[in-house]
């Protein structure tokens, strides 16, 4: 276990002997330059600096998702504020909002109607020019919960529902896990998102829409399992590694 904050790598060594990193950093910029480091000098990381780039943004996988037909929330991407309201004025609300990097729910609003748009998306315009990026999507009537399956390469080992009062249910934000069972259509479903951001460890979240059914809304490249073990009893840490040391093999 090398914890990211202590590590200084020299770019033009070669990995001492790492062989195979599976990447656990949470910290969304300490990974993906980790991961581009320590691909950079040789080693193998699971997942890869591409899958980092792709999976670790909302609308980069929104797109392939949508181009591997698996079914996400409706979305939109604007690029001012004015451009931002026209699309919600049309859509209809509530919409949410969603930096296009982040996690634990940080930073996602509902916006209930106009005037809540206009005051959230005036915070964002005077932001970072990130947050000047303005990813939209339906909001998805569904039972107070979504889930978190976790996929190891060509399976799901285990999925939760997380569910919590406040419409946002990520364990973050005090969520609870219960296990949920894997239908077929699940897996398949999880699979092919795994796929659509070339990756092979993957937590794919989905939403019991009351209108289309499963919708998958995030596929995260370096997936937390505590919550999951807790509650499912599967081995998930034990799992990834069999699968990295037979992909090894
Ligand atoms: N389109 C939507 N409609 C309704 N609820 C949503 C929608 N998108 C997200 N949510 C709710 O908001 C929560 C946070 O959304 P999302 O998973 O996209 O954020 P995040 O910050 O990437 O979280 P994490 O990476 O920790 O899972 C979801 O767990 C879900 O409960």
């Amino acid at each position: 276990m090398i914890d990211c904050r202590k590590l200084a790598l020299r770019l033009e060594d070669d990995v001492p002997g790492y062989g195979t990193v599976l990447q656990r950093c949470v910290s969304y910029y300490r990974n993906v330059h980790s991961t581009a480091a320590l691909e950079g000098m040789g080693a193998r990381v699971v997942n890869s600096l591409e899958t980092g780039i792709l999976a670790g943004n909302k609308l980069y996988t929104h797109m392939l998702l949508q181009r591997h037909g698996v079914p996400t929330p409706h979305a939109t991407i604007a690029f001012s504020k004015e451009a931002a309201l026209e699309a919600m004025d049309r859509r209809g609300y509530p919409a949410i909002i969603k930096p296009t990097v982040g996690s634990w729910g940080r930073m996602i609003s509902k916006l209930n109607d106009r005037d809540a748009a206009d005051g959230i998306l005036e915070y964002r315009e005077a932001m970072y020019p990130i947050y000047q990026v303005h990813y939209l999507e339906e909001f998805i009537k569904r039972p107070p919960r979504d889930i978190r399956a976790i996929v190891v390469g060509d399976r799901v080992v285990a999925a939760i529902y997380r569910a919590s009062g406040n419409w946002k249910t990520n364990m973050a934000l005090g969520g609870t896990a219960s296990p949920c069972p894997v239908t077929v259509e699940m897996e398949d479903m999880c699979i092919n998102a795994r796929k659509a951001v070339r990756g092979q460890i993957v937590g794919v979240d989905l939403m019991e829409s009351d209108e289309r059914g499963l919708v998958v809304h995030e596929v995260n490249n370096t997936t937390e399992f505590k919550n999951t073990v807790r509650v499912c009893g599967v081995d998930v840490p034990s799992l990834m590694l069999d699968y990295l040391l037979g992909e090894a093999a």
